[in-house]
């Protein structure tokens, strides 16, 4: 396979290195290394220049001496060409600093093992044993020639498929159209009460099909990707050390493809920056893969990049699929939008039919929190509804996670403290490119998760949703009678964007969410943590007040080891975990995040403004989502020991606790965090995840399990644990504590309020406190945190939601059309407004629920007292 890769299967023979070597040197013999210096600058960084070995760069860090010999400007030479630079070059090249200097061979060491490709750079880049250095002094114009064949491998690379066009009059005329066509008539004759429906009615619903699909179709365009690959290559080689991608699950994947060319490849990875969906593709079309179709939120439909991203796969659709809708709450079928959801179905099932992979973000947008979000279900739906009609003969189901060093889309500090999100328009595209091409931003790792067959999943997991597998997913079972009752509400074979409401279709709308969380879950699995995801935990929660270095390596060592135990097998971004690679990996974190932790004279800290807290919260996530069951564990373990404690009034060696006292305590608490933390969904999982992070706290020797109870031993090591891990989730627990308090106090004195105003009050009431200092966690005034907790409150039945319409086409002065469902809240936006509104209020009982919420809360702020 790599033979095939090599860049000198071009048709680029005389381009050489030999022939320019040849030309060159001759010229080099006569003016010497300075001409040649002079007209061609190169790119050697810091960390190479000390290198003697290329194998085993010294690698110099930031801070030190060494860090002040910079780059000269950058030609995007394969980093790896550089670990040839003999030493003498050191003195040469002592350039001043500049923003531009990069740390990114830095740690080259960490990543270039076997098993990863960095697939930003070629596979014949050059490397010491193909480049004769007598020819020093051509090294710039190697460097030339080497780009040129780089970028012409990009350009040319075998594209294996024919990317087929769709056929709009197919979609336009199919069945499943000409039933929605019936739906959205009947509809409307219900509306506007009328008792014959006119031609005009039918070629007006043809119409707005059409308008409907041109807007979402995409146009896939080879040429497009080749050249979108070329500038993705030239512009990630300047603010990105490497995307790094295991050699084996690429392999496996190219396999995967070749030997079911029918069956469609179905990418679910998890959304965390823009740069998810380019890399992907990227990443496909380099390894020769099929470039797949990606669902995009139609505000990406901007000028210029909409048609850009449409040439490269992407097509279009609604944010929320019921646009006429009023709110998500209401899912009567006089709201559902037919015909989108019929062109919807459609165009998805067409392009599977057509062999086209499908990527779509089952979190339905970037996640703002760092942690991975609920899933939505509605595409995963089409997906099974597609097999089901025998359109495909399966799919492959492949999750992806990608972990970030540095997020180039900048951070959401600004919508977590309560600011409109951004629109995204032409301007703010550009914008985003001058940032990304301006910065540097570390690494990329990209993982995948173990992949599955869609079909082996619905056959083994149906019964456990009361399905008949061989009625609903034996391919051969599907006639056109089913095909029928596609939109007649009765059947649970339906689950489709214009079957019955899916909160009608029980067995099947649980399955096709299980299938969901399945893949979250799989890809958070597979979600590899990154060195500066680690300091910013520790940082977050072990060593808010700053530490010494040494402490902080210390604490690292043992989290890298606990994070890579047999029962968490996490995969790091780095391999070695030796004290001296973990000073520069913190060092390097630290420098990609410089306005969030700092480091000077030997000590580390933390920028303790709130915007600071909450970004590094973000990127906490994966380490938090990885401990996530150790920590509630905690919490509840802190809690006991703090009550033993005082009950017993003197200092024990160990304590017995009763395990069922903890694992109760702990299912609560992960049923109110629920919506924090996917490995908490269903809540039927959560028992599991308790059980394992018992086996974590038994394996790393924090405590040791007994019959029915469990041993604790009150030494430094395991208070100082538990007191760690619970740190992780305070800044939660705090959050939720303050929220339920002012909860009280806001719905206790005005009984109505609409939902965006409860929501605004809540969060400047937090924040005004944050600024009093009252928040030992100030980092809880998020939006996010405020709006999980709001849908707890919710569906644990504290809180409910009523629809006020406001019929201001009457005569009656607005306050009398409100009646009593008048929102108080004296800023309310939608006060003189038509639009309708969500009024919150305490539901029958919901002030005592919400009382007992607050002291359950509160019992695991106390601090636990490490001796
Ligand atoms: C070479 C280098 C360069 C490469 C350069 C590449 C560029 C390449 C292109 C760019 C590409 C950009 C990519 C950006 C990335 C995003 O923009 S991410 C945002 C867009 N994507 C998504 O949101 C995908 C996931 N979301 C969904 O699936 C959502 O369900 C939908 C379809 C958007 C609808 O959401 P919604 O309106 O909130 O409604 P939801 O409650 O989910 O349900 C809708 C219907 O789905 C069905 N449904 C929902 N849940 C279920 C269930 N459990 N069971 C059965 N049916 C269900 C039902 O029919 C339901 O209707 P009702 O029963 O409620 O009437």
């Amino acid at each position: 396979m790599m033979e095939e890769d090599e860049p000198s299967s071009l048709p680029l023979g005389w381009l050489s290195d030999y022939f320019w070597i040849f030309v060159l040197g001759t010229i080099a013999r006569v003016r010497g290394y300075a001409f040649l210096q002079n007209m061609f600058p190169r790119q050697i960084y810091a960390g190479s220049l000390l290198s003697d070995s290329p194998r085993h760069p010294k690698l110099c860090p930031p801070g030190t001496n060494a860090s002040k010999v910079k780059l000269s400007p950058v030609l995007g030479v394969p980093s790896n060409s550089l670990y040839a630079q003999p030493v003498n070059f050191k003195k040469r090249h002592e350039a001043p600093t500049s923003s531009k200097t990069k740390l990114n061979s830095l740690f080259i060491d960490n990543y270039a093992s076997n098993d990863l490709v960095n697939i930003l750079a070629s596979p014949g880049c050059v490397s010491e044993s193909s480049f004769p250095w007598s020819y020093i002094p051509l090294t710039p114009l190697h460097a030339i020639t080497s780009w040129l064949k780089h970028m012409l491998w990009i350009l040319l690379r075998p594209v294996p498929w024919h990317y087929p066009v769709q056929s709009h009059k197919d979609i336009l005329d199919s069945e499943t159209m000409r039933i929605a066509y019936g739906k959205a008539t009947q509809q409307k004759i219900v509306s506007d009460e009328l008792t014959v429906v006119s031609k005009y009615d039918h070629s007006m619903h043809l119409r707005e099909a059409k308008d409907i699909l041109l807007q979402m179709a995409s146009s896939t365009s080879v040429f497009l990707i080749r050249v979108a690959a070329v500038v993705v290559n030239k512009i990630f080689r300047h603010s990105l050390s490497g995307i790094y991608a295991r050699r084996c699950q690429l392999s496996e994947l190219q396999c995967l493809e070749e030997a079911n060319p029918d069956t469609p490849i179905v990418y679910l990875p998890l959304h965390r920056s823009h740069l998810d969906y380019i890399l992907l593709t990227y990443l496909l079309y380099i390894r020769g893969m099929r470039a797949p179709q990606v669902a995009a939120g139609d505000n990406l439909n901007i000028p210029v990049f909409g048609r850009l991203l449409r040439g490269l796969g992407g097509f279009f659709i609604r944010r929320k699929i019921d646009q006429r809708r009023s709110s998500a709450e209401s899912s009567s079928s006089d709201e559902r939008d037919f015909i989108y959801r019929g062109i919807l179905q459609e165009f998805i099932c067409e392009s599977l039919s057509q062999g086209y992979p499908l990527e779509f973000y089952l979190e339905g947008g970037r996640s703002r929190n760092g942690r991975t979000l609920p899933a939505k279900a509605g595409l995963l739906s089409v997906l099974i509804h597609a097999y089901q009609r025998g359109l495909i003969p399966d799919a492959i189901i492949v999750p992806v996670a990608f972990t970030y060093d540095r997020l180039i889309d900048g951070n959401f500090v600004a919508e977590q403290c309560g600011s409109q999100k951004t629109k995204e328009s032409f301007g703010h595209a550009l914008r985003s490119i001058w940032r990304t091409v301006t910065a540097h931003f570390g690494t990329v790792r990209i993982e995948f998760g173990q992949h599955f067959n869609l079909k082996c999943f619905l056959l083994s997991n149906a019964e456990k949703f009361g399905l008949d597998p061989a009625k609903e997913f034996i391919r051969d079972g599907y006639t056109a009678q089913n095909e029928g009752t596609l939109t007649s509400c009765a059947s649970s074979s339906t689950a489709s964007l214009l079957s019955a409401s899916h909160t009608d279709v029980n067995s099947m709308s649980r399955l096709t969410l299980d299938l969901a969380f399945v893949v979250l879950r799989e890809a958070n699995r597979s979600l590899a943590v990154s060195a500066p995801n680690l300091l910013s935990f520790l940082m977050a929660t072990k060593f808010r007040h700053g530490c010494e270095e040494s402490d902080l390596i210390g604490a690292m060592r043992v989290l890298c080891a606990q994070l890579t135990s047999p029962c968490k097998r996490k995969t790091l971004t780095f391999d070695d975990v030796h004290v001296e690679n973990l000073r520069q990996l913190c060092r390097y974190s630290t420098s990609l995040l410089p306005h969030l932790i700092s480091y000077s004279n030997g000590r580390y800290s933390v920028s303790t403004s709130v915007e600071s807290l909450i970004e590094l919260n973000y990127s906490c996530g994966p380490v938090m989502e990885a401990l996530v069951g150790e920590s509630v564990l905690a919490a509840v373990l802190s809690e006991e020991l703090r009550k033993m404690s005082v009950v017993s009034g003197e200092e024990m060696d160990s304590i017995e606790v009763c395990w069922e006292t903890v694992e109760k305590g702990a299912l609560a608490l992960a049923t109110i965090l629920q919506n924090e933390f996917i490995q908490f969904q269903p809540a039927d999982e959560c028992k599991s995840v308790i059980e394992e992070a018992k086996r974590s706290l038994i394996e790393w020797d924090i405590m040791e399990s007994r019959d029915h109870s469990i041993l604790y031993r009150r030494d430094r090591y395991s208070l100082q644990s538990i007191s760690d891990l619970k740190a992780s989730i305070a800044p939660l627990i705090e959050g939720y504590s303050a929220i339920a308090n002012d909860l009280a106090h806001i719905l206790g004195s005005s009984h109505n309020i609409c939902d965006r105003c409860l929501q605004r009050e809540l969060l400047t009431g937090m924040q005004s406190k944050a600024k009093m200092d009252r928040f030992e966690y100030p980092e809880a005034c998020a939006k996010d945190t405020m709006l999980n907790f709001l849908k707890v409150l919710r569906k644990s039945g504290v809180l409910e939601l009523k629809k006020a319409v406001r019929d201001l086409g009457s005569q009656r002065p607005e306050r009398e059309s409100l009646d009593e469902q008048t929102c108080h809240a004296e800023r309310c936006p939608a006060k003189n407004s038509k639009t309708p509104v969500q009024m919150s209020q305490i539901a029958a009982g919901g002030m005592e629920k919400l009382t007992d919420l607050r002291m359950f809360l509160e019992t695991f702020k106390s601090p636990l007292i490490v001796i």
